[in-house]
């Protein structure tokens, strides 16, 4: 799966310009990170990829394809390829469901997909949500439990199964580990990288965390207020040729 943005505009009005002239290309099993501080345009970025959004100029095509929001039935059949998953789970996980019934939403929004984990004939739609918890490093036992039975950690995975659920090209995280402990956010990007070997998924992930970006990413992208002004794959991270801005988040972060 390969995703060509190129020359993306969004103006929310005249003087805000959440993105200005995007470029990029991400090729097929390639993981790319989006840095920036708060307000630079990261989850902007991230509604409008998703079609949540529509834009102003510019082109996002995905494997050749554009994506067009306000064509319901391109939109669709886009949807089939990409999940996201974002900084808050808690708020993206019904609390009055067993997490078994929200793992299974994408699924039972696109009833024609039969992912390959489901081959096996004959799983009930319970087991077929514990196979995705096994995936995500989850207890099968848990299928059972509500969303505020479960630690942040184990959220952000139950979001990560569900994201899973259809094998999407292309998983968009907006932030996943920002409101995790240091120790479960080192788990989860652990869990991501896993998952992209396993499956060669495209990953876009967007964190205003440069140390958790070069982990997992091996390419960078630093947006600042709407625009990139850098772009580099992991090998050039300390070159001279850095931008100003991106050798101050480096410095910030302690990984000079
Ligand atoms: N719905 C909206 N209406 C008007 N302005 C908006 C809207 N959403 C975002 N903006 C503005 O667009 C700019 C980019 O916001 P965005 O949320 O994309 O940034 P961000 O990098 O994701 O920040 P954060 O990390 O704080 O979420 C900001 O100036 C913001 O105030």
């Amino acid at each position: 799966m390969s995703l060509v943005v190129d020359g993306l505009s969004k103006h929310y009005s005249k003087s805000v310009h959440a993105l200005d002239n995007i470029s990029f290309r991400v090729n097929a099993g390639e993981c790319i990170g989006i840095v920036g501080e708060s307000g630079s345009g990261k989850s902007t970025l991230a509604r409008v990829l998703l079609g949540l959004e529509s834009y102003k100029d510019g082109r996002i095509t995905i494997n050749g394809k554009p994506i067009a929001p306000k064509k319901r039935a391109l939109l669709r059949e886009y949807r089939k390829s990409v999940q996201m998953i974002f900084q808050d789970a808690t708020s993206t996980l019904n609390p009055k469901l067993p997490i078994w019934k929200s793992i299974l939403e994408p699924l039972d929004n696109f009833k024609e997909i039969t992912p390959s984990f489901l081959q096996a004939e004959g799983l009930s739609r319970k087991e077929v949500a514990e196979e995705l918890l096994e995936i995500v490093g989850l207890e099968k036992k848990m299928v059972d439990r509500y969303p505020g039975e479960l630690s942040g950690g184990q959220k952000q995975r139950v979001s990560i199964a569900r994201a899973l659920s259809i094998e999407p090209t292309l998983l968009v995280c907006d932030e996943p580990t920002a409101s995790l402990d240091v120790t479960v956010q080192v788990q989860i990007l652990r869990l991501l990288k896993a998952l992209q070997k396993k499956t060669n998924m495209t990953i876009l992930f967007i964190s205003h965390d440069i140390r958790a970006v070069t982990f997992l990413c091996e390419k960078v992208i630093v947006l600042k207020n709407g625009s990139i002004v850098d772009q580099f794959g992991l090998e050039g991270i300390y070159h001279e040729e850095r931008h100003p801005y991106t050798k101050s988040l480096i410095k910030a972060a302690s990984i000079e």
